[in-house]
């Protein structure tokens, strides 16, 4: 199908996820900024080993033969698709979709893209949400495919195989799960998350939602920028002992070491799409409300010859070693082999692209996927040679905080 889009600028809508009909839409917002979606105008749904570059591919072909209005010529105006990725490349279940509605806000511009089929004439939404309904007063939550005792025992087994020699790092997650006694309106967990974790990126593709810390990719007129994090400490909740917390993770050598691999493997995925990176030479400390993060921002320049989009970038990163490990290949394996579940979309790429080919991909981390009254919730932990099992498994329990949080029957 041929489509067409339409993008005006329209007068401040007010908090973009107030706006959202019901929930089957599609958000991408931090400090209340980004886009949000819905409808579905196309979609492709994929999976396997090339899922990201069939996407790429189907993308790249259908922003060719669309027509496309765009007053704004913004990064994420004009077409725009929502993707989510699944970690691994087996099932890999992908998709990337293009809503009919999307509206957009960045640095104070709000603008609005609709989209339809180029034979018919575009409809005009009416910017109205909809009340949303309660999370019922009960949310039961339960292990997921571990108990924590039985996850500490595969972390104590891979910290032996790291000690061996087989692997320097591997990333392993748990799941939990949270059943409520109605469906659960995803736009709930949504406003609560926004709300929390301002310096996150707060999103919904397909039931997969949460905020997310860490951005594997963003790509801006050119300009490509990834927030790495790896190095984790739990907050206490009185700020004066987290600042020395703080300082502490700044000079732990596990936790530099873990850091730098990550690192290093964002460095070396950028390098031959890219001039002029700019890797820094220490981490600075995030400090989100549960936990604080050893992070770097790398920065660097598309080759004009390469000329990759944000799907191509992401493509070549994950999985990065901060969902992964080093080297990766050996930790994929070792993840699907003593894990004990199927991640789905959890640590993959989740995003939107235009037609540019710019985007923001960050990667689905402190996120959960809703169906309807039951929502499994993530949680992982890069594991090296000293980790110590109990320690992993409250670091994954801090990292459950958010998406638990934004659960909670009240505010
Ligand atoms: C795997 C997760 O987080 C990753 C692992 C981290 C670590 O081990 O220190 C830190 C940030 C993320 O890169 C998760 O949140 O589930």
């Amino acid at each position: 199908m041929r489509l067409r889009a339409r993008t005006v600028e329209i007068a401040d809508p007010g908090a973009l996820l107030e706006l959202l009909p019901d929930s089957h839409t599609f958000a991408w917002l931090r400090r209340g900024e980004g886009l949000v979606g819905w409808g579905e105008a196309a979609r492709l749904d994929t999976s396997g080993a090339d899922r990201f570059l069939r996407a790429s591919d189907w993308w790249r072909d259908l922003v060719e033969h669309a027509d496309v209005e765009d007053d704004v010529a913004a990064p994420g105006s004009g077409l725009v698709a929502f993707g989510g990725f699944g970690f691994a490349d087996e099932p890999g279940d992908s998709a990337l979709v293009v809503p009919q509605v999307v509206v957009g806000r960045r640095r104070g511009m709000a603008w609005l893209t609709v989209v339809g089929d180029a034979a018919e004439p575009l409809p005009t939404p009416h910017l109205v949400g909809s009340p949303t309904s309660e999370i019922g007063d009960t949310v039961r939550f339960a292990d997921g495919a571990l108990s924590g005792a039985q996850w500490e025992s595969v972390v104590a087994d891979a910290v032996r195989r790291i000690q061996a020699g087989d692997l320097e790092k591997v990333v392993l997650a748990r799941d939990l799960l949270a059943e409520t006694r109605a469906p659960i309106d995803v736009r709930r967990p949504l406003r609560r998350l926004a709300r929390g974790y301002p310096m996150c990126w707060t999103f919904h593709v397909d039931g997969w939602f949460g905020a997310t810390p860490e951005m594997l990719v963003r790509r801006e007129r050119g300009l490509v920028t990834s927030r790495v994090l790896a190095g984790t400490i739990r907050r206490t909740g009185d700020d004066a002992h987290d600042l020395t917390l703080a300082a502490t993770l700044a000079r732990s050598s596990k936790d530099l070491e873990e850091h730098e691999y990550a690192v290093r493997s964002v460095a070396d995925a950028l390098g031959p799409y890219c001039d002029s990176m700019n890797v820094p030479d220490a981490p600075f400390v995030l400090h989100l409300p549960n936990v604080m993060h050893l992070a770097t921002d790398v920065t660097a320049v598309v080759h004009d010859s390469s000329g990759a989009n944000a799907l191509e970038l992401a493509a070549a990163l994950h999985p990065s070693a901060a969902v992964g490990g080093t080297p990766t290949k050996t930790a994929v394996r070792l993840i699907s082999e003593i894990e004990g579940m199927d991640r789905g979309r959890y640590a993959g790429p989740v995003g939107w692209i235009d037609a540019t080919g710019d985007g923001e991909f960050g990667i689905a981390l402190r996120s959960a996927h809703l169906e309807g009254s039951t929502v499994r919730l993530f949680a992982g932990c890069g594991i090296v040679a000293d980790s110590d099992p109990a320690a992993e498994l409250a670091e994954a329990t801090a990292k459950f905080v958010p998406v638990r949080d934004a659960l909670a029957a009240r505010d």
